[in-house]
């Protein structure tokens, strides 16, 4: 199984930066986990609606182009489907068994997603109805892929 992640800006805290280091090292037993940036639009304090859609649109074309042909596209969206870890784990073990070896997910930028990108989504997935910071959900997204491998292993994890 390849995992590909498509977020959008750079990491900027290097706390954050170590975290998914330290992930992507841990997740190298079980897959290949590769990380793909784009670029973010700088969003002007008191932006007006229409430019932050028209900034969304601009980072979702940049997503779109970078979205593996070959992949099962997973947008990450507040109002998407919830999981338990262990219906994560089972989702991604069934994906194995479905014949699919790719998966992609996707992250968006501080404004969100632009609806071009969660058109394309093959599932959207919630990690509850809080709002988390786009550099932050990149760090959970990666440590709940490590834990649904370590549950599919029938390995001991943290509770
Ligand atoms: C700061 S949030 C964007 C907030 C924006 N108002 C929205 O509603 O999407 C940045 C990105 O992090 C991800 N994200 C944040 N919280 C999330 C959650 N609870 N579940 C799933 N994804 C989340 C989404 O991909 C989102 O586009």
């Amino acid at each position: 199984m390849k995992i590909s992640i498509v977020c959008v800006g750079k990491i900027k805290e290097k706390f954050f930066r170590d975290a998914i280091e330290e992930y992507s090292k841990r997740l190298g037993r079980y897959t290949k986990l590769n990380i793909i940036e784009v670029t973010d639009e700088m969003t002007p304090d008191g932006a007006s609606a229409s430019l932050e859609d028209q900034i969304r649109e601009k980072e979702g074309a940049r997503i779109l182009a970078k979205l593996p042909q070959d992949a099962l596209i997973v947008t990450l969206e507040i109002a998407g489907k919830n999981f338990s870890s262990e219906e994560f784990a089972a989702w991604i073990e069934d994906c194995t068994v479905r014949g699919k070896s790719h998966i992609c997910f996707v992250i968006g930028g501080s404004l969100g997603l632009h609806p071009s990108v969660c058109k394309r989504a093959d599932l959207a997935l919630s990690f509850s109805k809080m709002t988390f910071p786009h550099q932050l959900m990149r760090v959970i997204l990666c440590e709940q892929i490590y834990r649904a491998f370590r549950i599919i292993q029938h390995e001991p994890y943290h509770k």
